[in-house]
């Protein structure tokens, strides 16, 4: 007997095969049932005819509940209309475990009820598909930095810096000491930078931020390259060359996936390199065109204000230069003009707003000290930061990609709480 799974059953057309699966959905009528399976690969038609299987075995299919276990029997079909392109015809099941009275039921659910069962509601097949998707991109983003040879460096959960001002930290102690969660790996990773050149991370970061929006979660996984002698532009090559190679393998390797969500893949067929740039100056004056007449030089944009710029272009958008005022202490100023930043916001298409926060880092101790000082940082918590500008100094950039929000984009994603395993959100912790 050929033990396989449902996404390899393509090397046993017209053979028997079994399959440990669960029963996602099931209708049948007094001949026939049609099974709706899942294994974690993928999911699969079983059709059980009565005239076939007799009748035991067709009243143990028929009396299957959603969510039970079993071990499935069948021949293999090619089924072009079937998403997998393969079908069983079932000789026989055995259940494993009979689910009883399974919460989530084929109907429609709130939110919050889903979200109070997001342990059995990522077994639903769009919620498969954004973590198959979501795998994908993870495993594009390794084959792309190994490929431009890039270290993975790991840089620490516990710290007691905050690169990303100190409004949104979560504080823990450290034995005695007071210490957070990571917001963003940058500042290790320019340290890592300088002793390995190109390196780049992957994590969890934490924002205590209360936003109650669909692109923001508590605690959410980013992409963080570093590079040591890249300036501004190198680093943008290297953004877009990145995120329009993560697009291309998702399309290439998820098809079954992006068909289960209905995604229109047709907006991420042209993701390729160059993107677009748009200074902040043109963006305040393209928005003023747009009718945003409330914005002025100076403000930071808002979702209304990004998915206006993006919607003028039909692949992610870099908004660059922004003023010093609205970014963090660390930033390089514009070498023609110090009241910008040399930075850069990589916006998606269709509202899904930013999904890169990167920049040139300042390389010029009294000029980081400068800035210390000004936001007010404790010398003693950044005098190891400080020191990399001490002992061979060089120009260098990197970038953090949001992984969720690049996953709500590619998937087409209502939410960002669709696109981590279990989510955490304002005022939720559970499950
Ligand atoms: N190494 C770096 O240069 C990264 C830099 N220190 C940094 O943290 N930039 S960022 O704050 O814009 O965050 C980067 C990205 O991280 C994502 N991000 C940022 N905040 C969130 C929240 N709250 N939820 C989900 N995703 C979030 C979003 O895509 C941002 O563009
Ligand atoms: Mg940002």
């Amino acid at each position: 007997m050929n033990k396989t799974t449902i996404s390899t059953v393509g090397q046993f057309v017209g053979q028997e095969v079994k399959i440990g699966a669960w029963l996602a959905n099931k209708r049948s009528s007094g001949k026939i049932a049609f099974l709706q399976l899942r294994d974690g690969t993928g999911f699969i038609q079983g059709v059980v005819v009565k005239a076939e299987v007799g009748e035991d075995i067709f009243l143990k299919a028929k009396n299957l509940t959603q969510e039970s276990s079993l071990y499935v029997t069948g021949i293999v079909r090619e089924d072009e209309r079937a998403p997998s392109g393969f079908e069983l015809t079932v000789t026989n099941v055995d259940v494993i475990h009979e689910a009883v009275d399974y919460p989530i039921t084929p109907k429609e659910h709130g939110t919050e009820f889903l979200m109070d069962h997001r342990h059995l509601w990522l077994r639903s097949k769009k919620q498969h598909a954004n973590m198959k998707v979501r795998n994908e991109i993870i495993r594009a983003t390794y084959e792309f930095f190994n490929k431009e040879g890039f270290v993975k460096v790991d840089p620490p959960i516990l710290t007691g810096s905050a690169p990303e001002g100190t409004t949104e930290l979560f504080a823990t102690k450290y034995f005695d000491e007071d210490a957070y969660l990571s917001q963003s790996g940058q500042l290790y990773m320019e340290a890592a930078a300088m002793a390995l050149g190109k390196v780049f991370s992957f994590g969890p970061t934490f924002r205590a931020e209360k936003s109650k929006t669909r692109r923001h979660l508590i605690e959410f996984w980013m992409i963080e390259p570093e590079m040591a002698f890249y300036e501004f532009e190198d680093s943008l090559k290297v953004q877009e060359e990145y995120v329009a190679h993560v697009v291309q393998s998702v399309l290439k390797n998820c098809k079954i996936e992006l068909n289960a969500l209905g995604r229109d893949t047709s907006k991420l067929e042209n993701i390729v390199a160059p993107f677009p740039r748009i200074t902040y100056d043109d963006a305040i004056k393209l928005l003023h065109e747009k009718g945003f007449d409330d914005i002025k030089w100076g403000d930071d944009f808002g979702a209304p204000h990004e998915t206006a710029i993006a919607e003028t272009y039909d692949k992610p958008v870099f908004i660059t230069h922004y003023p010093t005022s609205l970014k963090p202490f660390y930033m390089q100023p514009d070498p023609n003009n110090d009241k910008v930043v040399l930075c850069a916001d990589m916006i998606a298409p269709e509202g899904y707003g930013e999904i890169i926060g990167g920049s040139e880092r300042i390389h010029d101790y009294d000029l980081l000290a400068e800035r210390m000082k000004e936001h007010d940082l404790d010398p003693a918590a950044y005098q190891w930061y400080a020191e990399l500008r001490k002992y061979g100094s060089v120009p260098h950039s990197g970038f953090g990609l949001g992984l969720e929000r690049t996953v709500a984009w590619i998937c087409g994603a209502e939410h960002v709480r669709e696109t981590i395993p279990f989510p955490r959100l304002l005022n939720r912790l559970y499950p």
